[in-house]
């Protein structure tokens, strides 16, 4: 067995046992927390359950918008609300909460689609402002239409009791539904956690720019995943109405109950699994024992020690508990300054493909940014088959003109055609558009996803074509062993040199399996053996049929790689030609070296 596919079977057994252990050891947690209520028998320490299993639902159910997709939401409170009102409304009308529960759902999901999209251009602060903002709104709506939700007096649920109407003078129905509850909306999370989906939401969270160029759809992924997580809070919001019999617009639609949602999340560990529910038996008793305890004592008391534990674990444990005490079991894997081996040295195929038709071609690319015209008149074509080099000095407009071959950026007047595989000519418009055409590209400052291993930087790209995950990690490995980032599977992309993320980029852009190939600057910042090694890994990538454009600083590269090459100088082409021919030519050697260069060697 060689050492890389020892490497390759020891990565595939630690994956495949230590979920299992986790699994059981999750399990067994999660079975006691609900036995021991159960054997205790007491209705306060039965409450005290419940509300975990709501409050951990709750958060669990946030955390696939706030945590995988980074949308720091604090307007959950909405989704909540129409569930609690859609379900008291309801059983008014004689309908079961069973049913009332998925109407609310339904709403719910509409509602977070509708507000969530114009909302999800703001970044940051921006955007959980704006969430609060609707939540006000809702609270004046639920104030306003008084016929349908009671107004400021509220609305308390009639006296049905039984499982029918979700409602039980015992609390254990209660809390055998709310666990319930709590194992559907983990069992979601995890679902979409360790598929297609969750890949995608957690890319566009670490580098939006950079999933896009993988082909992802980020508005997409992230309104699949809020309405998800609406519907499921609303589902919970429908029971918890029923628990406490009566609900008003300021106790349903409030930020508090926002912020502590958001709050259990942050505590047990942001876009885990298991962190929402680690946060909730954490905070949940704490929070209800302090209010028993010291809220006879003195008034606000219980709030001032709750709030001072929540800003002594965010200053001292800021990833949560989770990634506490994974620190000090030691089962971090991010591996800081890992230096990628070197490529492996690539079998070239003896012949190398002939130069075909034309496969992307750009027109007249004109760009503006406000008064600065930034590309003129710029027309150039890729063959298939072809290894084009753009060069030009720093600011010469070439990244530009990548932006605009990728759906980037959108030229201000000027037009790109794609030869699809059926030979038909197609103008892309949006990244995702270009991605799906088979252009892949990577940035000349790296975007790496730090927060996700080197496989799962490159599954990514792989999803582009394999939507299953097996599959998606078979290719991400075989590509990242191509790359000489097969040691470092595991490790966090963040604790890469900047060798091994230029490296990551194009492993990352290669398992999307491209027809046509942007590399802007690969060989910046790399050592000369690794530059050898990369021009015989592109002549390679090339030799397999894809095309390729490189911008690129390095002349030795641009030499030997280049079958033609493009010189841009401010903006527009002043040549092009063969790599020997362009070289000695006046302009070009003027545009590099100044006038004065030029006419002192004359
Ligand atoms: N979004 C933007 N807004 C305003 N100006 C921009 C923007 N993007 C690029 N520019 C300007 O356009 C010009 C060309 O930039 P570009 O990055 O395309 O050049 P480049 O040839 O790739 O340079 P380098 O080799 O240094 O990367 C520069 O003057 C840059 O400041």
């Amino acid at each position: 067995m060689t050492d890389t596919t020892l490497d390759t079977t020891m990565t595939s057994a630690r994956q495949t046992t230590l979920p299992w252990k986790r699994l059981l050891l999750f399990s067994v947690v999660l079975l006691a927390l609900l036995v021991v209520p159960i054997v205790i028998g007491d209705q306060f320490i039965a409450h005290i359950f419940v509300t975990i299993f709501i409050f951990a639902g709750l958060s669990t159910a946030w955390n696939i918008v706030g945590g995988f997709a980074g949308q720091l939401s604090l307007g959950h409170a909405i989704f909540y609300g129409i569930g609690a009102y859609a379900g008291i409304i309801l059983m008014n009308a004689g309908i079961t909460p069973w049913l009332g529960m998925f109407v609310g759902a339904g709403v719910a999901a509409v509602v977070a689609v509708a507000i969530s999209y114009p909302c999800f251009r703001l970044r940051g602060p921006f955007f959980s402002l704006a969430t609060i903002a609707f939540l006000e709104v809702f609270r004046v709506l639920a104030l306003h239409f008084r016929e349908l939700t009671g107004g400021a007096t509220g609305l308390m649920i009639p006296l049905k009791i039984g499982w029918e109407w979700m409602v039980f003078r015992d609390r254990t129905p209660g809390l055998l539904i709310a666990f319930g509850m709590l194992l559907v909306t983990l069992a979601v999370a995890w679902w979409i956690r360790s598929h297609r989906l969750g890949f995608y939401l957690v890319a566009t969270r670490e580098r939006e720019s950079a999933a896009q160029a993988a082909g992802v759809n980020t508005v997409k992924v992230r309104l699949i995943a809020v309405a998800a997580s609406a519907a499921l809070t609303a589902m919970i919001g429908t029971f918890h109405a029923m628990y406490l019999t009566f609900i008003d617009p300021s106790s349903v639609f409030s930020l508090t109950t926002s912020i502590q949602i958001a709050m259990f999340a942050l505590i047990g560990g942001l876009g885990t699994i298991i962190g929402p529910l680690i946060g909730a038996i954490f905070l949940v008793p704490l929070s209800e024992l302090a209010r028993g305890w010291l809220g006879a004592q003195a008034l606000g008391l219980h709030g001032f020690v709750y709030g001072a534990v929540l800003v002594l674990v965010v200053l001292f444990m800021p990833n949560g508990i989770v990634g506490l005490t994974s620190r000090y079991l030691g089962k971090s894997t991010n591996k800081r300054g890992v230096q990628a081996e070197s490529v492996a040295a690539t079998p070239r195929l003896p012949t190398k493909p002939v130069i075909g038709n034309d496969l992307l071609v750009a027109e007249h690319l004109d760009k503006h940014f406000g008064g600065l015209h930034v590309t003129r008149d710029v027309s150039l074509t890729l063959k298939e088959g072809e290894i084009l080099g753009l060069i030009g000095p720093n600011g010469a407009g070439k990244t530009t003109v990548f932006n605009m071959l990728s759906g980037f950026l959108k030229p201000s007047s000027g037009t790109v055609q794609i030869r699809s595989v059926d030979g038909t000519m197609m103008t892309p418009v949006t990244p995702g558009d270009f991605a799906a055409v088979g252009v892949g590209r990577t940035f000349q400052i790296v975007q790496p996803f730090a927060a996700m291993t080197v496989e799962e930087n490159i599954m990514v790209g792989a999803f582009h074509r394999h939507a299953d995950v097996r599959e998606a990690r078979e290719v991400a490995r075989e590509t990242a062993f191509r790359m000489g980032l097969g040691p470092w599977l595991d490790a966090e992309a963040q604790g890469l040199t900047i060798g091994g993320l230029k490296r990551l980029e194009v492993a990352r852009v290669m398992a999307m399996k491209p027809r046509i190939l942007l590399l802007d600057e690969v060989m910046a910042g790399i050592n000369q053996t690794d530059v050898h090694r990369a021009i015989d890994l592109m002549l390679s990538i090339r030799d397999t049929g894809v095309s390729i454009i490189a911008i690129e600083h390095v002349m030795q590269a641009v030499m030997s790689l280049s079958d033609r090459v493009v010189v841009l100088s401010s903006g527009q082409i002043i040549a092009e030609g063969k790599p020997q021919d362009v070289v000695r030519d006046r302009q070009v050697i003027e545009a590099y070296l100044g006038k004065d260069f030029v006419h002192a060697e004359a």
